[in-house]
């Protein structure tokens, strides 16, 4: 079985508190893209994890796919040893959640494989051992995020009246060092008072708390954001911690764009 794990973008994203528990809550809106990894898992003698497309730092073990394997096998133990193959393609420590994709999707892939019947609810709960951004590639549709990222509600948002631009500069920006960079605190413009309707309102209105540490020590994604803007984007923002940069545009008007050695651009038309 075969199974694309996509990438999300953050509409917003605010650090509100630091927690007891090292973790900050937050609110932001999280929204899936079609920039998509392929995961493949069949039944073998002997568990193997293999992976081509981008190189992931790290080792194979500390892989999400298979760090989700082993959860579910601790509470499923009729699950066979099994082949799973990961072709990456989403860009790793860019804030798109590619990693947390893989996981999530691993988990829905074996559940309905195996026939496991594990409710969404459960499969989230599993997804939030493996990572923040985990729960919210189990429901996957566009939602407000709030507490660690796991607490969801759906949001009425359909994008697909635009066309986007995700540019990855490169940079592999770590999660935890950029959370240990900022102040939390409350935002100047809180996500509910946003008129999600309204795209075009979102430049002066929405903003992503980590764009001032992080733009402060890589200002290439700065650049990027600028040269977004200045060539017709209604709304262009960093995505989480970075280093992607995605811009909105108008429908099929995404320009043709010259970037640096090392970057890379995906188009969502
Ligand atoms: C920045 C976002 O991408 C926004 O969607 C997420 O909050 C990050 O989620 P993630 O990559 O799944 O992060 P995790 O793997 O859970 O955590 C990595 C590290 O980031 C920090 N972290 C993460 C999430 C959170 N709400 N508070 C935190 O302080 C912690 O230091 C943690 O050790
Ligand atoms: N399947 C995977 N794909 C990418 N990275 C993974 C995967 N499994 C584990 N990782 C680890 O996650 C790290 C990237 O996480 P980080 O939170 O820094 O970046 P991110 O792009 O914001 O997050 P993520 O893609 O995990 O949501 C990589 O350095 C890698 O060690």
């Amino acid at each position: 079985m075969i199974l694309f794990p996509n990438c999300k973008i953050n509409l917003g994203l605010h650090i509100l508190r630091k927690r007891e528990d090292g973790f900050h809550d937050l609110e932001t809106v999280f929204y899936p893209l079609p920039l998509e990894d392929a995961l493949e898992v069949l039944t073998t003698t002997e568990m193997i994890f293999s992976q081509s497309g981008i190189e992931i730092p790290g080792d194979a073990t500390e892989n999400l796919c298979v760090k989700a394997y082993q959860l579910l096998k601790a509470d499923h133990p009729q699950l066979p040893p099994v082949h799973m193959h990961l072709h990456k393609h989403i860009p790793t420590g860019a804030g798109l959640g590619g990693g947390s994709s893989d996981g999530a999707f691993t988990l829905k892939l074996l559940n309905e494989k195996y026939n496991l019947n594990i409710p969404a609810q459960k499969l989230e709960q599993y997804a939030a051992v493996l990572g923040s951004d985990c729960p919210f590639f189990i429901r996957n549709t566009a939602c407000f995020a709030s507490g660690r990222g796991e607490i969801m509600e759906p949001l009425q948002l359909d994008l697909s009246g635009y066309s986007f631009l995700l540019v990855h500069p490169g940079i592999h920006v770590n999660t935890g060092w950029a959370f240990s960079r900022l102040t939390p605190g409350p935002p100047a413009i809180p996500l509910r008072e946003i008129d999600w309707q309204d795209v075009l309102s979102w430049k002066d209105r929405l903003t992503n708390d980590f764009e001032d540490v992080v733009l402060a020590a890589y200002p290439a994604i700065g650049a990027i954001k600028r040269k977004m803007y200045d060539t017709g984007a209604v709304y262009a923002a960093m995505s989480g911690s970075g280093s992607a940069v995605v811009a909105i545009y108008p429908k099929n008007s995404i320009p043709v764009l010259q970037w640096e050695e090392g970057y890379r651009a995906f188009e969502v038309p």
